[in-house]
């Protein structure tokens, strides 16, 4: 049996699905396969709020598994909306790389080196506000399109396969999606957690098989059996733990796709620490709340997710922010 790994076909999605196809392949010692997987964010050209947020380029790789045109997906983490999609299993989250966001701006700028009211694209209302709290002057401009798309639009900045001058003095984009289109070059300022959390499952990557074919499956045998060894072997454990934790914040604050929440987690020793933010997306303010757990578990790390969320509720979220704000 051939393993067929559906993917979008952007550049940041083929990196992503390639690199999950050879480390199955390496550890299942089966073929594997890219299935190019046209979403209705790829075909149609308006905006991603008329077409119902990025859950359009996930519900295309989820129907995709469902009517059996490949047999795994791989996501972006952040990407998949909280709620929990029928007949189908994260069976792994790889070990997670860089959470930071980034700075890429012309002639080498750190942020505290932009000019007054200098232009900075994001789409991200996360962004937007935690940009705003720490540099009120700035003109946040809301950009949309891939990375390389992004980037372009800062002058100096675009690859050799753009050439436009740049509108933007910078833009804000994930460290861990520039690094795996080999963008790194780009980055200016590495955004430390304190000045900017990430979003929940920023720069984790969610592989996804139809719950039959999934790890624990009782009476997989056969193929479905070594593609179900060769995902668990994919996973890692510390990393499911912490996206387990933010995803849950979300998920109790009922956070919509562009609702400006940031959380992070991670596990030290035999604590798993999460921190959490609302803001209000002018960066007036926010709120903050940090709480730990020695539950290593799916069970403990969303117990904590939840207790954080409701720190939040308490210190005032939802009059800061419309949580249910989708784009
Ligand atoms: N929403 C687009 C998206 N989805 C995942 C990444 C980057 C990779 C990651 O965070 O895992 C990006 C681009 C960005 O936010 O800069």
């Amino acid at each position: 049996m051939t393993v067929r790994i559906g993917t979008r076909a952007s550049k940041l999605a083929l990196t992503q699905s390639q690199q999950a196809a050879d480390q199955l392949a390496a550890v299942g010692g089966f073929p594997v396969e890219l299935v190019r997987i046209k979403t209705e964010g790829d075909v149609r050209t308006g905006s991603l709020s008329q077409m119902g947020g990025t859950g359009v380029f996930v519900a295309a790789l989820r129907d995709a598994l469902l009517e059996n045109a490949c047999d795994v997906a791989v996501h972006s983490l952040k990407d998949l909306p909280t709620g929990a999609a029928p007949g189908l299993t994260i069976a792994a989250t790889p070990k997670r790389v860089d959470v930071r966001d980034a700075l890429c701006a012309r002639d080498g700028l750190k942020l505290a080196d932009l000019p007054p009211g200098a232009r900075v694209g994001t789409g991200s209302p996360r962004r937007a506000a935690q940009l705003r709290a720490a540099r009120r002057d700035l003109d946040v401009v809301d950009i949309r399109g891939n990375v390389d798309t992004r980037l372009g639009r800062v002058p100096g900045l675009a690859g050799n396969a753009e050439d436009s001058p740049g509108d933007l003095d910078a833009v804000v984009l994930a460290a861990a999606g520039l690094e795996r289109i080999s963008r790194l070059d780009a980055v200016t300022e590495f955004f430390e957690t304190d000045v900017m959390l990430p979003a929940p499952g920023q720069g984790s990557l969610a592989i996804e098989c139809r719950t039959v074919d999934a790890p624990g499956q009782s009476g997989a045998e056969g193929s479905q059996g070594a593609l179900a060894q060769a995902l668990a072997a994919l996973n890692h454990e510390d990393t499911r733990l912490a996206v387990t934790a933010e995803r849950a914040v979300l998920a109790r604050l009922e956070a919509g796709c562009a609702a400006p929440v940031g959380a992070y987690a991670y596990r030290k020793g035999s604590m798993l620490y999460l921190e959490a933010v609302v803001c209000a997306v002018d960066g007036s303010k926010s709120v903050r709340e940090k709480k730990a757990t020695d539950g290593l578990t799916e069970v403990g790390a969303t117990l904590l997710g939840i207790e954080v969320a409701e720190l939040l509720l308490a210190a005032g979220a939802a009059d800061i922010a419309d949580l249910a704000a989708s784009r």
